[in-house]
Parts: C-alpha cells; structure tokens; sequence
C-alpha cells in the first residue's frame, strides 16, 4: 500500500506570517508556529475570534499570499501560489461573479477557459446547477438575483471546477438566517457526494458544529494559533436541540470566555 499523501490531503508545519508594522517597524506576527494536518475528503472548520488570522491562514494555503517561514504541502507539493487543485469560495459572491454573464457562463467560465467543449461544457454545468439547486435560473444573470442564489452560482462554479480542496471563508456570513441554514445543509451535502477536502473559516460555533467533522480553534491573534482540536462525533444532519450538541458548544465556549 503507497504511503504517499493524498493529493487533497493538506500539511502544514510551523507555518509563520509576519508584517512589518509601518509606525513601529517592528515584526507583527499574524499567525505563529501553525501545526495543522487535514486529510483528504476532510471537513475541517476554523474557528476563531474577528481578526485572529483566519483569513490569513487560509490564504496562505489558497497560495494568495507567501509566508514568512514553515510549510504548506498539498499532497507531495510546496504551496507556491494558487492552483488548480484549491479553490476558494468567498462571503461576498459578488466579487467572484461575473455580472455580464448568465448564471449557466458563470458557472461554465472555467471550463471555457480550459477549453472543454460546448456540450460537455454544458453537461458539468447542468450537473452542478442541478446540485445547488438552481434550475430554472441558467438565464438570469446576477443583478436578478438574491444574495443566497449568487453564492449558490458561486459554489456551482467552483464545484465545476472539479478542485480537491475547497477553502471557504465565511462563505454564508452575509446570509439571512434561513438561506444560511439551507446552504449549510446543502453543502454538507455536496461534501458527502463529492469526496473533497474542505476547509471553512467561521466565527460562529453553531455554524462551526452543524458543518465541522473536526473544530480546529484559533487563539486571538497577535501571534494566532490553533489551540485545539475537537472531533465531532455526531452525525449528519446535525441536530441543533441535540443535548450532546448543546455541551460540545458550551466545551468550545469557554475558550472563548476565558
Ligand atoms: N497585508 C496586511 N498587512 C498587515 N496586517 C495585515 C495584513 N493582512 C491582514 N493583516 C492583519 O492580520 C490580522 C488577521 O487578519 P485576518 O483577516 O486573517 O483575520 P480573520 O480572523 O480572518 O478576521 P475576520 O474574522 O474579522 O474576517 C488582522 O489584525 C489584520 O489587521
């Protein structure tokens, strides 16, 4: 049996990112000696307190920005910058989407782009349309529109994509609270269906224990870290009454009453 990683299995070691601070001119380090190993098919949720390097760490394994010191694999490879195999879904949808094309070319753009022809094209993208539950919407295009059918296009398009590893950042933030609760669930879904390594950043630990299979809690930054681990040993789909729910959320809690 090969032991060689996974290629959407994700290795990072004594990961650093600093900053020289402008006024001071000192180094400010936003995350600091960052152990973390997510193996491949795994939903890995990120948690921490607003401006705690989330964001960042995320990035770092988008390959958005560069690190100060450490490494970042996927599978056998250095993290370098972006890649094919790591897509990333953002809170505002409408950054990513592309407001003179339909739904159906947003969701094709990056099979166009790697030259799929047009009827395997539309087939990948009926697929996924269907998957997110947007049929019937191929013709509109953004403005026409809520802001939870944009994210859904945006998920769509990615998932077109066929990447190993999809990192999320916040990407229901901006929802009201039903939509939220229905992409949650939807994209518990998608992930069981598909097999890919997710990683989702969130503030909220209720969001964080209806998705997680495992909770990495972030320390407040300057000089972040993931603290902990918690595993969640509670199936799918999550039940939000669940006493065992109840104490997993206090447990996480407290680290942040401290
Ligand atoms: N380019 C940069 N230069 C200097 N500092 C930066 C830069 N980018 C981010 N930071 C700082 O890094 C820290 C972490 O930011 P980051 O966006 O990663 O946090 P976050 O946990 O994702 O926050 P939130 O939950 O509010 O989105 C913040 O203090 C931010 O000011």
């Amino acid at each position: 049996m090969s032991t060689l990683p996974k290629q959407n299995e994700i290795h990072i070691e004594r990961l650093n990112k600093s900053y020289t601070q402008q006024s001071a001119g000192d180094l400010h380090y936003i995350i600091q000696d960052v152990d973390l190993v997510v193996k491949g098919g795994e939903f890995f949720v990120l948690l921490g307190p607003s401006g705690c390097g989330k964001s960042t760490l995320l990035s770092l394994i988008a390959g958005f920005v560069s690190k100060t010191s450490g490494q970042v694999r996927v599978g056998e490879k250095e993290v370098e910058r972006p890649g094919q195999d790591r897509a990333v879904v953002f809170q505002q949808a409408d950054s990513s989407l592309f407001p003179w094309l339909t739904v159906r070319e947003n969701v094709e753009f990056g099979l166009r782009m790697k030259r799929i022809p047009a009827a395997k094209r539309q087939e990948i993208s009926d697929q996924f349309i269907a998957l997110v539950g947007l049929l019937g919407h191929e013709s509109k295009f953004p403005r026409e529109l809520s802001g939870g059918m944009k994210q859904r296009v945006q998920l769509a398009r990615v998932l077109s994509n066929d990447p190993a590893i999809l990192l999320m950042d916040e990407p229901f933030g901006a929802l009201d609270a039903m939509t939220r609760r229905t992409m949650q669930r939807e994209l518990v879904k998608i992930w069981q269906e598909t097999d890919k390594t997710v990683i989702f950043v969130t503030h909220d630990i209720q969001e964080a224990l209806l998705l997680g299979g495992r909770i990495g809690i972030m320390s407040a930054g300057p000089s972040s870290r993931i603290t902990d681990i918690y595993d969640i040993p509670l199936s799918y789909p999550r039940d939000l009454a669940a006493p065992e729910f109840h104490a997993l959320y206090s447990q996480i809690q407290a680290h942040f009453d401290e």
